[in-house]
């Protein structure tokens, strides 16, 4: 039985949303990465929408990245799926559910969409790193020559996924293409990481490029962002809410008082379709509408 996808973006940002609550299969890596193998249906991260697990939400969703590796959060993806819930059911508010906790949405329109992706976590433990570090806001970590290293001392951090984010004067001095997979694949990071290169630009705005983990250079990445946001703030960049611009867009950055941290941005359809798997594993595809609007 074949399930509905939406192929969309969040601030350019590559996002499918596959819906299986009426599925009677599911995915795994293989399978995702068949998907994401298809230029039809390929994708950064895909959501799958699926039946609540926990009374009082609305859906669960598993996050895969290019690679077939699962994720715990994508803001950007999240965004996308409020967006195709809103859009079936005319409703604003949503209680969604990862394997990292709890994400209430608010869908006001296709250009406001705001996630509260949830507290924080700053133990090196809960990051997690390979090995103890009392001072989250800037680890013992470089590249390069030691007495010239190219990128040095990220801040880590943990918004559901783990994230290091190092500060530069100038985010496109870098070829993060190249030095991405070494520093997501480093030994202190056991899961990997999501690496962003960061240029405060004021008070209360941020540069950012981001090497996702599992899915390489990005347009955007809304978690990278939340991890920038609070990461500038803890080191006393900036403030507590801040615009952080990436290559597709700007997304707005609220780290509450309540330790709440508040992303708001856009999301949009591409086209929409069909997909199953045949016997033989083979990826079906239906194409149902090419360039829908939300
Ligand atoms: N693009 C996403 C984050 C993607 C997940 C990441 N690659 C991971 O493995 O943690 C976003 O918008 O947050």
């Amino acid at each position: 039985m074949d399930a509905p996808f939406a192929k969309m973006n969040g601030i350019g940002n590559e996002i499918t949303v596959l819906d299986l609550r009426a599925a009677p299969w599911r995915l795994d890596a293989d399978r995702a990465r068949r998907i994401a193998a298809d230029p039809a249906t390929a994708f950064e991260q895909l959501m799958t929408i699926e039946p609540p697990k926990t009374p009082g939400t609305d859906a669960f969703m598993h996050i895969f990245n290019t690679d077939g590796s699962l994720s715990g959060a994508c803001g950007n993806g999240t965004r996308c799926v409020g967006l195709v819930l809103a859009r079936e059911s005319g409703q604003r508010d949503f209680l969604l559910e990862t394997s990292a906790g709890l994400l209430p949405v608010m869908a006001d329109d296709a250009d406001h969409i705001t996630v509260d992706m949830g507290r924080p976590r700053f133990g090196w433990a809960e990051i997690p790193l390979a090995e103890p570090f009392a001072d989250t806001r800037a680890i013992e970590l470089q590249i390069g020559p030691i007495d010239a290293p190219i990128l040095h001392s990220p801040s880590v951090v943990n918004v559901g996924n783990p994230h290091a984010i190092f500060w530069v004067e100038d985010v496109d001095a870098f070829d993060l293409g190249r030095i991405g997979p070494m520093l997501e694949n480093h030994p202190i990071f056991p899961e990997r990481a999501n690496i962003s290169l960061a240029q405060v630009t004021g008070p209360a705005s941020v540069k950012v490029r981001v090497w996702e983990r599992g899915a390489g250079l990005t347009r955007a990445c809304g978690s990278a962002a939340c991890a920038v946001a609070v990461a500038a703030a803890r080191t006393g960049r900036t403030g507590r809410s801040v615009a952080v611009t990436l290559p597709g867009g700007t997304l707005s950055i609220l780290w509450r008082d309540d330790d709440h941290v508040m992303m708001t941005g856009a999301a949009a359809f591409e086209h929409e379709g069909r997909l199953g798997f045949g016997e033989d594993g083979a990826l079906r595809l239906e194409h149902a509408s090419v360039g829908a609007d939300a």
